[in-house]
């Protein structure tokens, strides 16, 4: 059912060759390199959403599921202290099985609608109880078309490479991940790969858009167009006459395989690229990049739509250390800037990134997964003392 509303959904969009109406400029992969707008990037629409009369924005939370509340509660905690002009709406999002489709609470798509933005926690999937992943489910509800998932080394947090600065884009709504399975017969199961020209066209345009905007001007559609002819096929040759439109970028393409290889023998050379790709190798290859820098702890995302957002971790519910106050809420900081950033408020976006930055430079009240021995909120309170 969800599979063919998607279907549904995508044909009737109408094809355009327009640049998406929202492009995320990045404060987090950016800071230094790009503060000064340029004229290419005044011509992206901004943030919709207005100050409420306490001079505030209102702005969605979906705690999430395993670690999500306990790193929520360190963005609230960092947020208030740094005086962030954000008032949170939390909503569930507890998924209703309908007719045998999974569904998101309406006042939960009501909320992201009326706020434009969201930030949301890990959700766990829940596996053979016929749910779809919510996830999945979310970035469809709200037409998330492109995943921008960059991932930089942290300074002070010593890894293999000093120097990694990568930025990959992730076709966000169909692929792999269009949840259309069955069974042939009994011992045989058919999984679909749904590649349409529709959705790879727009993430492609957005990620040469975004390559522009953010003046790196290097675009690599990564695929496996080798093995699956007719879908990677497809996504290829669109990428090759999107590239095109984009004479200031360069363009190429590489196959997945080879770009894993080369990405963990030395990331450096993709430092300047934009990574484009469909949503499988997408999701792989992030956490594969997060794994460069120090791991799933400290890399961000942005879910980005056309009518609204929505910002996350790359990393899951983390299951095995939920209720410990173990987690790393880095992720989730960093996406939160993401989020600020897109919505215009910069000064503070980098008053929370500078804080967060010092902290964990600094090394001594750290998480597990970095070496260190602080809780959840120890590491919040480091770096609310460093705002
Ligand atoms: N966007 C989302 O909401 C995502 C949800 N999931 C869901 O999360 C659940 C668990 O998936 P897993 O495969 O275990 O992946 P995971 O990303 O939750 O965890 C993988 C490993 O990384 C560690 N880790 C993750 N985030 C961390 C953090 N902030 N601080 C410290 N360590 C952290 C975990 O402890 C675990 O060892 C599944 O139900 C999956 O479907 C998975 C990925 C993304
Ligand atoms: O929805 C899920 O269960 C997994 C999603 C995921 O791995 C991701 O967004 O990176
Ligand atoms: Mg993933």
């Amino acid at each position: 059912m969800i599979a063919s509303r998607c279907i549904a959904s995508t044909a009737r969009q109408t094809f355009t060759r327009q640049a998406p109406r929202q492009i995320f400029k990045p404060a987090f992969i950016s800071v230094r390199t790009y503060a000064t707008p340029t004229p290419e990037r005044e011509k992206v629409a901004k943030f919709k959403g207005q100050k409420e009369s306490d001079g505030k924005y209102c702005v969605t939370l979906i705690e999430g599921d395993g670690i999500g509340p306990e790193i929520s509660q360190s963005v609230k905690d960092i947020f208030s202290a740094a005086n962030a002009p954000i008032k949170w709406e939390s909503v569930d999002v507890t998924p209703q099985l309908i007719d045998g489709k999974t569904s998101i609470p309406d006042a939960a798509i009501k909320s992201v609608h009326k706020n434009y933005v969201a930030l949301k926690g890990p959700l766990a999937t829940p596996i053979g109880k016929g749910h779809v992943s919510l996830n999945l489910t979310l970035r469809r509800t709200f037409n998330l078309f492109a995943n921008v998932r960059p991932c930089k080394s942290i300074q002070g947090y010593k890894t293999p490479y000093d120097n990694v600065d990568t930025v990959l884009i992730r076709e966000n709504t169909e692929g792999e991940y269009s949840g259309i399975e069955h069974v042939v017969v009994d011992g045989v199961v058919q999984s679909i790969k749904l590649i349409t020209r529709e959705a790879s066209e727009r993430v492609l345009r957005y990620a040469f858009q975004y390559a522009q905007d953010v003046n790196r001007l290097k675009v690599r559609a990564v695929h496996k167009a080798t093995i699956m002819k007719m879908s990677d096929g497809l996504f290829l040759r669109v990428a090759n006459r999107v590239a095109k439109d984009f004479p200031q970028v360069e363009y190429d393409a590489e196959l997945l395989d080879n770009t894993c290889l080369k990405i963990v023998t030395d990331p450096t050379p993709y430092n300047d690229k934009v990574l484009v790709m469909p949503n499988l190798y997408g999701d792989i290859l992030s956490d594969m990049c997060a794994g460069l820098i120090g791991g799933l702890g400290l890399t961000p995302s942005a879910n980005i739509g056309d009518e609204c957002s929505i910002f996350e971790a790359v990393h899951g519910s983390a299951p095995d250390i939920a209720g410990k106050g173990l987690a790393n809420p880095t992720a989730l900081l960093l996406s939160s800037i993401m989020m600020l950033q897109h919505m215009g408020l910069t000064e503070h976006a980098d008053k929370i990134q500078n804080a967060i930055f010092k902290t964990l430079a600094q090394g001594t009240t750290i998480t597990g997964d970095l070496g260190g021995k602080a809780k959840t909120h120890e590491y919040a309170a480091a770096v609310i003392s460093n705002l």
